[in-house]
Parts: structure tokens; C-alpha cells; sequence
């Protein structure tokens, strides 16, 4: 390990995975994450989703050697997460037991170095590892065993967080092991990770406060023998940034990033040097590596920020906040129905006629009352059409209502817009709800009640139904009338939004009671977007709709 060069790190050497192909969400995950391996899912037809072989997916590896934190927010638990957030299958060998909380360390049990030794054997012998991470290290014992087992199982890198204190302050390892640290661990290690308190320790207790201090500590650190030092500044005093200070006995680096203001920083440092050993083992050289770990680390703090987590000064970061379903119920999902009262769909040549944007439309279209907007554009190139619909989305987000793009899958995604609205002719369903998760909201346009059940059976959140009468927005449209409009109601177990050619003078026609209980608005284009005044003429619309609305029924209300 000694001397071994990250640089141009090999990533052929990673092992293989079996995945099933009959898991197309699965496959999903992998690809974002695997981009090489999943080629050979790409070239492959629809139906092939449904043959039952394997083919194989390279997995980079961790393995942490730590305590573990029963508060989950540090330790082997942060470990875990961060390495999973990020792509990397992690391994882990158990050196301590602690009770822990967001309030402090209450115990701590060791586990016996032999013991600790047969753990890294059991991983090491089978699944290996690309690189080592180590964090709480509590006995000299435990210290020899690792560098025993490394020096016969040598991996790609090993990442040392030198883990001394507790966030809370509690001490997690006492005077005697400093030494064997620093003597046996350290030469061994390619990247060596203090904050500014260990840091302290490691270079016989002078205090560290400013860069200067940062940068005598790190090359006093660099000459115990480990290739890369990392001096954490983020307890650094004074000011709202912070740096941190990179040293490879050679060059120096400092890192500078924003403070996120948050109690909920328990976990910070095993988060850093897992996401690093997890970078590294993708096969990216030390700075690269270090550079996106930091990102991840900020991102996860910045979405950590308002989580309510015990009752202690430190609470746990959400790591796995990309898939995080935290705080919402299964029946909390983003889709309100009542939402589907006014779909404004824009349309960006109407709007340019007008002299407007199509972020610009959709301002109006809200101030004037749309409860909902779908992104429908026909003509504009990929790169257009997504930054329509970025700057459409920033307002849709100020004023808290959804938005969907018409079609394009890849531009909802790219955007992180609220959902999609597909056609009969466009991706299936299934395909788009297993791409986008479930949260996103799926409309699906639908004439027939067959067509409806379908579209509920796989994944759809809600029908749109139309032509109801004539239009010239959308060119050899099928008008299916007030009748076919009902019978899709009736056949649709999801709630129905009318489209085609409904405007202030019909609108109330569409919504008159009796209607269906699923009947739940209008969706239009040229009523809003075909006019001078766009927010004026929302208002109308919506002042028609709120006469044909039962009191009983939730309404959104108006801005
Ligand atoms: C709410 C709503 N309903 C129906 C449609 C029509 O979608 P589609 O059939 O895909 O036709 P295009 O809009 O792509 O021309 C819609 N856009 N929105
Ligand atoms: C997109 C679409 N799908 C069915 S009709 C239609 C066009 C609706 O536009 P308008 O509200 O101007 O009639």
C-alpha cells in the first residue's frame, strides 16, 4: 500500500455484480450510478426486461473499520450511508459498541482485537475491499491487528480519520493509542483525515487555530508517513466560511466551502472520509476525490438542515436524502387531485405571439389562479426547452404549485420537475413511474375507459380526457364530446382532468352537476395563453370554475 498511486486508479480491477434484467427500477438505480456496465442494458429492446438472465455490474467496495454509533448518525452507520448514497457497496468490521445518542456517548464496549482481526478476515478472504476507511480505533490492540491484516490483505488505499473525540466532546480514544497511531497506522495511510482538535493531539498537543497553525500541523502529520493530509478547518473560529487545509508533501491545496448553519452535524467527520474512501474507490485520484466528497458532505448537511432528530445539541445528517421519503406518509404522496381544478398548458408560440416567456406565461397563469402547470412544447430543441422549463419551475416553486413537462422524460428528469404528462403514443407508464420513482406525479392522456384503466393499473396519478370539444391547438385531435368525456370518468378509478378547447363560455358546461365524483377540472391552453392578458384571463377561468365547485369540495386557494 505504501506509496501506491491514486492517480489514473484502474477501476477494472472492481468485481462483478449479478443483477436480474427483470428489475427495470433496480437497473434504473444502477445505471445512474454505473454508467459503463449498464450499456449493455441500454442496447437492450422492452422486452427483454422481462427475460430472466444475469449480466454483471462492476461494484466498487469499502470497507470501514469503526464503532458503532446506536444513534445512527456517526460511526459504521454514517459510514454505511454515505457509501451508499454515493454508489459504493460497504463492508463493515466492528471495533466498538457504542451507546450513543444526539446528546453524547453514555458507553462505549470494545469488541477484542482478535476479534476485530476475524471480521476484516471474513471480508477480506470473500469480498474484498478497494480501499480501507478507518474511524474509532480504541485500543493498541486493535491498532497492530489492522495494520497486521492490511499488510497481508493490501487494498488500493486506505483513508485514516484519526477519531479521538466525539462531536459531542466525549473521548472515544484514550492517550495510549495516539502513539501506535501515529508510529504504525499512519505510514501506512494515503490520506489521513484530523480535525483541528486531532490534528492537535497528533502533533504532541500545540494548539491549532488559524491556517497558519493548519498548515504546520499537516506537514508535521505528512513526516509521520502518511501520503496526503487533509486538516479539517470546520472547527475553526470566526468567520461564516471555512478551509480546509490539503497537504502531499509536495503541494498545498486549501479547500474553501460555506458554513451550513445547523445543529444537525453529528457524524460530519466519518461522513468526509467515508465519502472520500467511496470516491476513491470509483477510482478517482486523491484531489478529484476529496473535492466531491466535500460536495456530497455540503449538499447533505445544506439538506440535513431542518431535520428534528432527538433531543441532544447534535442531531444525524440525512445522508440518503436523494431517496429520502423522511417525514411523508405512503398517502402524503405530492399528487393532490384537487390540484387538477385549473391545468394551465402553456404553449410557448401563443406566448411568443404575445411577447412573453414561457416563465413569464406561467407567473401570470398562477397569479391568476392556475392550481397546476404542464411545460407542453412542440418546437424548441433540448437545451431551450430545458432552460424553459428550469426558470419556469423556479417560479412554480415560489408559489408552491406543481409542475409537469408534456412528454419528455429526460427534460423532467434533467429539471426535477414535479411530474410528466405522457400520450397514448408516448413512453409507457410503467417505464416513466419506474424512472421517476413514486413520488413524481404521472398524467396520461386517455379517450377510451380502457385506455384509463390501463393507465391507473400502471402507475398513472391522474387521466386527462379530451378533445371535449373541437381545437386547433392540437392538430388531428380527436374530439370525443361531453359523453366520451364521461364514460372515461366512470371507467377511470383516478381522478380525470377535461382538455380541448374549454374556455370561460364552456367551462361550466363541463364542471355542471351531475358530474363525475372523479371529474376534476379543466385543463387549457389556448383560453390562457392565446391572450393578452394572461393573469386576467386565469382570473375568469377560475372565477367560472369556482361557481361549478361544491363547497363541500377542497378547493385550492387563490394566491
Ligand atoms: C392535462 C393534459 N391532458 C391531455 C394532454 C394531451 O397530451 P398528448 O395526448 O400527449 O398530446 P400532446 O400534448 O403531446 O400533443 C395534455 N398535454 N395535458
Ligand atoms: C393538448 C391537447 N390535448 C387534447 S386537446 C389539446 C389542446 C388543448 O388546447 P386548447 O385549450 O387551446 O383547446
Amino acid at each position: 500500500m505504501q506509496g501506491a498511486n491514486l492517480v489514473g486508479f484502474n477501476t477494472n480491477f472492481l468485481p462483478t455484480f449479478p443483477i436480474l434484467k427483470t428489475t427495470p427500477h433496480l437497473f434504473c438505480h444502477l445505471k445512474q450510478a454505473y454508467p459503463t456496465a449498464s450499456s449493455t442494458f441500454a442496447s437492450m429492446g422492452n422486452d427483454e426486461f422481462t427475460t430472466t438472465t444475469t449480466t454483471t455490474v462492476r461494484v466498487p467496495r469499502v470497507l470501514t473499520v469503526a464503532g458503532s454509533d446506536s444513534g445512527a448518525g456517526a460511526g459504521i452507520q454514517a459510514d454505511m450511508k454515505a457509501c451508499a448514497a454515493l454508489g459504493v457497496y460497504c463492508t463493515t468490521v466492528i471495533t466498538a459498541v457504542t451507546a450513543q445518542n444526539t446528546a453524547g456517548v453514555q458507553g462505549i464496549h470494545t469488541v477484542p482485537a482478535d476479534f476485530v482481526e476475524k471480521q476484516m478476515l471474513s471480508v477480506l478472504t470473500d469480498i474484498g475491499a478497494d480501499v480501507v476507511k478507518t474511524g474509532m480505533l480504541p485500543t493498541v490492540d486493535i491498532i497492530r491487528s489492522i495494520c497486521d491484516v492490511l499488510k497481508t490483505y493490501p487494498v488500493k488505499a486506505l483513508v485514516v480519520d484519526p477519531v479521538l473525540v466525539a462531536t459531542s466532546g466525549d473521548e472515544l480514544a484514550g492517550p495510549a493509542v495516539l502513539d501506535v497511531l501515529r508510529e504504525e497506522l499512519l505510514p501506512m495511510a494515503d490520506l489521513v483525515t484530523p480535525n483541528l482538535p486531532e490534528a492537535s493531539a497528533l502533533i504532541g498537543g500545540e494548539n491549532v487555530v488559524n491556517i497558519s497553525d493548519m498548515r504546520e500541523a499537516a506537514q508535521a502529520i505528512h513526516a509521520l508517513g502518511p501520503r496526503n493530509v487533509l486538516v479539517k478547518g470546520g472547527h475553526l473560529p470566526g468567520t461564516g466560511g471555512m478551509v480546509d487545509v490539503l497537504y502531499d508533501g509536495v503541494d498545498w491545496h486549501e479547500l474553501s466551502g460555506s458554513r451550513v448553519e445547523t445543529h444537525n452535524t453529528h457524524g460530519t467527520g466519518c461522513t468526509l472520509a467515508s465519502a472520500i474512501a467511496a470516491e476513491l474507490a470509483k477510482g478517482h485520484p486523491m484531489l478529484p476525490a476529496i473535492l466531491a466528497a466535500k460536495q456530497y458532505l455540503a449538499d447533505t448537511l445544506q439538506q440535513s438542515a431542518g431535520l428534528n432528530i432527538g433531543r441532544g445539541a447534535q442531531g444525524p445528517l440525512n445522508h440518503l436524502y436523494k431517496l429520502s421519503n423522511w417525514g411523508k406518509t405512503s398517502t402524503e404522496r405530492q399528487f393532490k387531485p384537487e390540484a387538477l381544478l385549473l391545468y394551465a398548458v402553456t404553449d410557448a408560440a401563443m406566448n411568443k405571439r404575445w411577447g412573453r416567456s414561457t416563465a413569464d406565461a406561467v407567473r401570470g397563469a398562477i397569479e391568476g389562479g392556475a392550481t397546476i402547470i404542464q411545460i407542453r412544447e412542440k418546437e424548441a430543441e433540448t437545451g431551450e426547452f430545458l432552460r424553459e422549463a428550469e426558470a419556469s419551475l423556479k417560479v412554480a416553486r415560489h408559489y408552491g404549485i406543481p409542475l409537469l413537462i408534456n412528454d419528455r422524460i429526460d427534460i423532467a428528469m434533467a429539471c426535477d420537475a414535479d411530474g410528466i404528462h405522457l400520450g397514448q403514443s408516448d413512453l409507457p407508464v410503467a417505464q416513466a413511474r419506474a424512472l421517476l420513482g413514486p413520488e413524481k406525479i404521472i398524467g396520461v392522456s386517455c379517450k377510451t375507459p380502457e385506455q384509463a384503466e390501463k393507465a391507473w393499473k400502471d402507475g398513472a396519478d391522474y387521466i386527462g380526457s379530451g378533445g371535449v370539444y373541437p381545437t386547433t391547438t392540437k392538430k388531428d385531435n380527436k374530439t370525443i364530446g361531453l359523453d366520451g368525456l364521461r364514460e372515461v370518468c366512470y371507467g377511470s378509478p383516478i381522478p380525470v382532468v377535461a382538455i380541448g378547447g374549454i374556455s370561460t363560455s364552456n367551462a361550466g358546461q363541463v364542471m355542471q352537476e351531475p358530474r363525475p365524483q372523479n371529474l376534476k377540472g379543466v385543463a387549457v391552453v389556448s383560453a390562457l395563453f392565446n391572450q393578452a392578458d394572461v393573469v386576467a384571463s386565469t382570473q375568469a377561468l377560475r372565477s367560472v370554475l369556482a361557481r361549478t365547485v361544491k363547497k363541500s369540495s377542497p378547493v385550492v386557494p387563490l394566491l
